[in-house]
């Protein structure tokens, strides 16, 4: 795709594409551009995709691919062949015996730095590398913050300071004698280079490279891509994908445990009257039993199944699946006392175990009182808090039940509201556990209270400070 048909792409879906090479400037002139917005704001960051894979294997063909079906969002493409090292002229002068498929012939700790920044929301300056001189010219090409990123090269995956920062990673997997013919017919066509010269330079370090240190690196990948552009279901499944993780909350892309459930204005018209301190007690129950209801539904809903087969009275067969009998649910007293309610009123005769823990000061916490299960090792366990803000209760409550055998990957901690600065705590510390929250927070104020929060749950939900309500309605 030439800068034309980007520009009429640009200017026809308003998709900010920017994968090209523009001519002319000297690499010497490239430099990190000031932000031009100083929004660093957590839920600004881009969506970042990483696409690796052999030359020639179809990489920018499935980018382009993938950036066309995006067509209402803002995306830049870089390419990791714009950070190759400009060649000395005795380099040059020996170019054949220049290996362009090691690590070392990129420059990482540049391309680190461009991704870094455009992660941040900044705009960056990226190289224009010239495939003919083997050096940088001018002018370079300016890449605007986007919602998403896409870095796409053959070695991508090799440092692991690139992987980190990426959301996503696809391995672009195609045949190597598809992955040589077209390279031959690119190189001779497009680069103006003798089949020879081309097939020496395959056998002497494309093929190696590919072998140490591509391949090596398909491991890391999210999705391994047979056929590349040919395969339509992936690419259709990939975009899909990346729309779902866009609509979502910021944290969801670092965590994939977490889960926010959708929201719709039943939800929000929900919490805004359990937000609301005028709220009267009776509304404030009613309408956080009725939201706890749904978190506790969806936090259902990640439990294990298994396929059963029923016979209808018409004499027919239901194919559909039993629910996972062997669960229970730990209330955090108080606030997640109120919880229960729902989980009895989904979960037929279910067990329901109690974790009290004490709140010292701003920080402190002392697990006062437990009563779990005895069985609860062999269980899948639904812990019961309505509020995540710091994060501290959960980490004790977390840690008691796997210390009492529970395998952390079988736990789903159910919450109405959750802030930033618990779900960091308790995902980091406990990467395999679940969450399953209604709406997450702005932060937490200089008290360590969740804002803009809804004030002590426990005493509004169970009338133990009058303070909380204006008139009674009932
Ligand atoms: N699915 C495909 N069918 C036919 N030709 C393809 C296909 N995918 C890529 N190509 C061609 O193969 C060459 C290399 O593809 P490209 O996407 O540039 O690979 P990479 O970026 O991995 O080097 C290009 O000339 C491209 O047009
Ligand atoms: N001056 C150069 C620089 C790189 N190459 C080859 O390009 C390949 C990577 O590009 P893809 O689009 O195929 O990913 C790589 O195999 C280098 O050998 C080159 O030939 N000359
Ligand atoms: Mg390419």
């Amino acid at each position: 795709m030439g800068s034309n048909s980007v520009d009429l792409l640009q200017s026809s879906t308003g998709v900010h594409f920017s994968g090209l090479h523009l001519n002319e400037l000297e690499r010497r002139d490239f430099k990190m551009e000031k932000t031009t917005s100083s929004t660093e704001n957590a839920y600004r960051q881009p969506f970042i995709i990483g696409v690796a894979g052999g030359a020639s294997s179809g990489k920018t063909t499935v980018c382009n691919m993938i950036i066309n079906q995006l067509h209402d969002q803002r995306v830049a493409l870089v390419n990791q062949e714009s950070f190759y090292y400009d060649l000395t002229d005795d380099e040059v002068a020996l170019v054949h015996e220049y290996n362009f498929d090691h690590p070392d012939a990129f420059d990482t700790e540049t391309l680190l730095c461009c991704l870094e920044n455009l992660k941040r929301g900044k705009a960056v300056e990226i190289p224009n590398y010239d495939f003919k001189t083997h050096k940088c010219v001018s002018p370079s090409r300016k890449v605007n913050p986007a919602d998403v990123v896409i870095l796409e090269g053959i070695l991508v995956f090799h440092d692991h300071r690139l992987r980190d920062l990426m959301n996503m990673k696809i391995f672009v997997d195609t045949d190597a004698d598809l992955r040589l013919s077209r390279r031959i017919r690119r190189d001779t066509l497009e680069k103006g280079r003798d089949v020879k010269t081309v097939l020496d330079q395959y056998s002497k370090f494309v093929k190696p490279a590919f072998e140490d240190f591509i391949l090596p690196a398909k491991k890391y990948a999210d999705i391994i891509m047979p056929r590349g552009g040919d395969n339509h279901v992936a690419i259709d499944l990939i975009v899909q994908h990346i729309c779902t993780k866009l609509g979502q909350h910021e944290l969801c892309k670092i965590y994939p445990n977490l889960y926010v459930i959708q929201s719709t204005f039943q939800i929000r018209g929900m919490h805004t009257i359990i937000r609301d301190a005028q709220t009267t007690k009776h509304d404030f129950i009613f309408y956080s039993d009725r939201l706890i209801r749904l978190v506790v539904e969806h936090g259902l809903g990640h439990l294990p199944f298994q396929e059963k087969q029923v016979m209808t009275p018409t004499g027919s067969v239901y194919t559909g699946v039993e629910f996972c009998k062997r669960l229970c649910g730990i209330s955090v007293i108080r606030s997640g006392e109120s919880m229960e309610n729902a989980l009895r009123a989904c979960c037929k005769g279910i067990k329901i175990g109690k974790i009290l823990i004490h709140r010292e000061g701003d920080n402190g916490q002392q697990l006062i009182y437990q009563n779990l299960p005895k069985d609860i090792a062999d269980r899948q366990v639904l812990l019961l808090d309505p509020i995540l803000g710091t994060g501290n209760s959960a980490v004790q409550a977390i840690s008691l039940l796997l210390e009492k055998g529970v395998d952390e990957a079988n736990i789903i901690f159910l919450n109405l509201i959750s802030a930033p600065q618990g779900v960091h705590v308790v995902c980091k510390r406990f990467p395999r556990i679940k969450i399953v929250t209604s709406e997450i927070e702005q932060g937490l104020n200089e008290d360590f209270r969740v804002i803009p929060g809804m004030g002590e749950f426990g005493d509004r939900y169970f009338g133990t400070d009058d303070s909380y309500f204006g008139t009674e309605d009932d």
